[in-house]
């Protein structure tokens, strides 16, 4: 669909919303049949104050609105099987020219839960989230979603992915409405549903008043929000983000966490990237850490910090850290 297509389309929708009579009052949810997932308080990095602080209630941006379409489908909900695997990775590996990026991966997610995957810069974290969803070819391994291979059959496994991708490349001459728009009609959606997921979508990432404006006037949060925004419309049944909260202000992460906890806690399953060991920490129930490529630990956030912080257990197996040496003309004045 070209842009005057998505314009016209707009201006359709806002006539047609202009003639319509008010909205229907939303149909019950149905009750979400998992509990949801137990994640204990822990030690922030520094290791003295709980991790996870009460809530303060938020005060409503807008006046509520009825929702007509649940962001997660209840079949989604009724499907929750969590000893089936989500994800499985399986001997994945990568080369450019001489660099291995990575060297042999194999990690399983379980169906509904909450994967964290932490590693320096340049451990080979991005190269495998864009080869487990589809964007670019392994040298070796299999990726399979839900038992849809990513690599055999394509296709069938991305319907079942939403992915916020490193280095956003988005169709920034859209507005974050039509951006939204194109995001719902290449998954297959119709016109009102995208609408409504999108006006669902503004609201839970803090955007109703930018979704008139152009995608490239967005501050770096505002388009991250957008993107993590265009991965959900699909209601998809596993969600691989990379670095979702890179740049967002801490208010809009608390609302990413909690979007994501709701979804978790409804049968979706989150696969993140992120290098906040302590965000990781409070909201992952399972985290794997890469570095050179390999995986070095992996299974429940407790099970890999051990005795300490996951800050300090990432550390330590990253090598440790290293002292700057040698930068003492830091220091001198150069006039
Ligand atoms: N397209 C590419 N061409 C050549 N080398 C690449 C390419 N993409 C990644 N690499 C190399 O592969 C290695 C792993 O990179 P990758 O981006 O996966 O790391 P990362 O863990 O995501 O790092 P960061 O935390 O800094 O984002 C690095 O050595 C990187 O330079």
């Amino acid at each position: 669909m070209v842009v005057d297509d998505l314009v016209e389309a707009e201006l359709e929708a806002s006539a047609a919303q202009k003639a319509a009579p008010a909205k229907k009052p939303a149909a019950p949810r149905k009750p979400v049949q998992r509990k949801a997932p137990v994640r204990k308080p822990a030690a922030t990095a520094a290791g003295e104050a709980p991790a996870r602080a009460p809530r303060t209630p938020r005060t409503p941006r807008t006046p509520a609105k009825p929702r007509t379409t649940p962001i997660l489908p209840p079949s989604v909900v009724r499907d929750l099987d969590p000893s089936k695997i989500a994800l499985s990775i399986s001997g994945l590996s990568k080369k450019f020219g001489s660099t291995t990026a990575v060297a042999g991966v194999d990690i399983d997610v379980p169906q509904g839960s909450f994967y964290g995957i932490v590693g320096p810069n340049g451990a080979g974290k991005t190269t495998t989230l864009s080869m487990v969803t589809g964007l670019l070819r392994p040298d070796g391994g299999v990726v399979t979603v839900l038992e849809q291979d990513v690599w055999r059959d394509p296709a069938a496994a991305k319907r079942l992915i939403g992915v916020l991708p490193d280095r956003l490349r988005l169709f920034d001459r859209l507005t974050g409405r039509q951006l939204l728009h194109y995001s719902g009609s290449l998954r297959g959606l119709d016109s009102a549903t995208v609408r409504q997921r999108s006006e669902d979508l503004a609201t839970a990432f803090g955007l109703e008043d930018a979704l008139g404006r152009l995608v490239s006037d967005y501050s770096a949060g505002m388009t991250k929000k957008i993107a993590l925004a265009c991965s959900m419309i699909h209601s998809p049944r596993i969600l691989v983000l990379d670095e979702p909260f890179e740049s967002v202000d801490p208010v809009s992460a608390a609302n990413v966490v909690e979007i994501l906890e709701k979804y978790v806690t409804g049968g979706g399953t989150v696969v993140l990237s992120s290098h906040s060991m302590d965000m990781i920490q409070r909201v992952c129930d399972r985290v794997a850490i890469i570095v050179e490529g390999r995986v070095l630990a992996k299974g429940t956030v407790d099970e890999v910090r051990e005795d300490g912080t996951l800050e300090q257990r990432f550390v330590e197996l990253a090598g440790g850290r290293k002292s700057p040496e040698g930068m003492e003309w830091l220091l001198s004045s150069s006039d």
